[in-house]
């Protein structure tokens, strides 16, 4: 069964453009085409934009991508950031109520980055704004790397919590992961559970349990999925997830 996967966009300006376009990485893209083996539908960042219900029942599956944009911290009760801070209320509008839909329905989810924020705020946790201003943390945000540069880079290790759905991937051992962010979660929500962590102590993988799968990565699996077996299976897995849970859905309809 060909699956479909929604893909979350960004509010982007381009050069040259005088309005904002709607915008997701090829690299999520490629994920579904060539390692779910799925067809990609890219979701606009707009809030209200009507029945979330109906739009989670024409796809299977969600990735929720990630963004230099954080956040917004009315959504988890934290400070308002500074006011450099990149922000798209477009995008939680859209992707905050989305994710607590398709776990409601049942709909298997995989966050990605601000992805895993957005899953972590969406039920009910909190974030940290600036994980780097901590104690004895990382600094998981590489200011000054590029882009290309950080898609094959090796920040950090990733340690699965023995027995979890991360060490099922990395067959128990630590991950060595890229690493292109500034916030992290700080309260995790209420249900969720952690599925890995860097040696600093930060979340870098989390879970809701039961019976939707839905999951949250810190770290970017599309950057070096082409070359990083790890990545590849993350990819493969989740296609698995989807594929499973869409027959069940159409058996479900079918028997009503
Ligand atoms: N802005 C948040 C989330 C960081 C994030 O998603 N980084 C990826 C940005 C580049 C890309 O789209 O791949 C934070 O800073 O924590």
């Amino acid at each position: 069964m060909t699956v479909i996967i929604g893909i979350s966009c960004c509010r982007k300006q381009f050069d040259g453009d005088d309005e904002l376009a709607h915008a997701a990485s090829d690299t999520y893209v490629r994920a579904v085409t060539d390692f779910i083996g799925g067809i990609p539908v890219l979701i606009p960042a707009r809030g209200g934009a009507g029945d979330i219900e109906r739009l989670l029942r024409l796809v299977d599956g969600l990735i929720l991508t990630g963004s230099l944009s954080n956040v917004g911290p009315g959504y988890y009760g934290g400070p308002p950031h500074p006011p450099e801070t990149p922000e798209d209320c477009e995008r939680d509008g859209m992707t905050l109520p989305l994710i607590r839909a398709a776990v409601a329905a049942g709909k298997p989810l995989l966050g990605i980055c601000r992805g895993l924020q957005e899953l972590n705020v969406a039920l009910g946790g909190s974030l940290h704004q600036r994980l780097h201003d901590l104690p004895s943390r990382l600094d998981h945000s590489h200011p000054l790397a590029k882009l290309e540069e950080l898609r094959h880079a090796k920040a950090h290790s990733v340690h699965p919590v023995q027995g979890g759905w991360l060490a099922g991937i990395s067959q128990g051992q630590a991950m060595i992961v890229n690493s292109y962010h500034n916030q992290g979660i700080d309260r995790l929500a209420p249900g969720m559970t952690v599925e890995g962590y860097a040696s600093d102590g930060t979340v870098e993988a989390v879970r809701l349990p039961g019976e939707s799968f839905a999951v949250g990565l810190q770290w970017h699996p599309e950057y070096d999925m082409e070359v990083n077996p790890q990545s590849r299976l993350i990819f493969e897995t989740f296609g698995d997830v989807v594929r499973d849970a869409g027959r069940r859905t159409r058996q479900a309809e079918r028997s009503h």
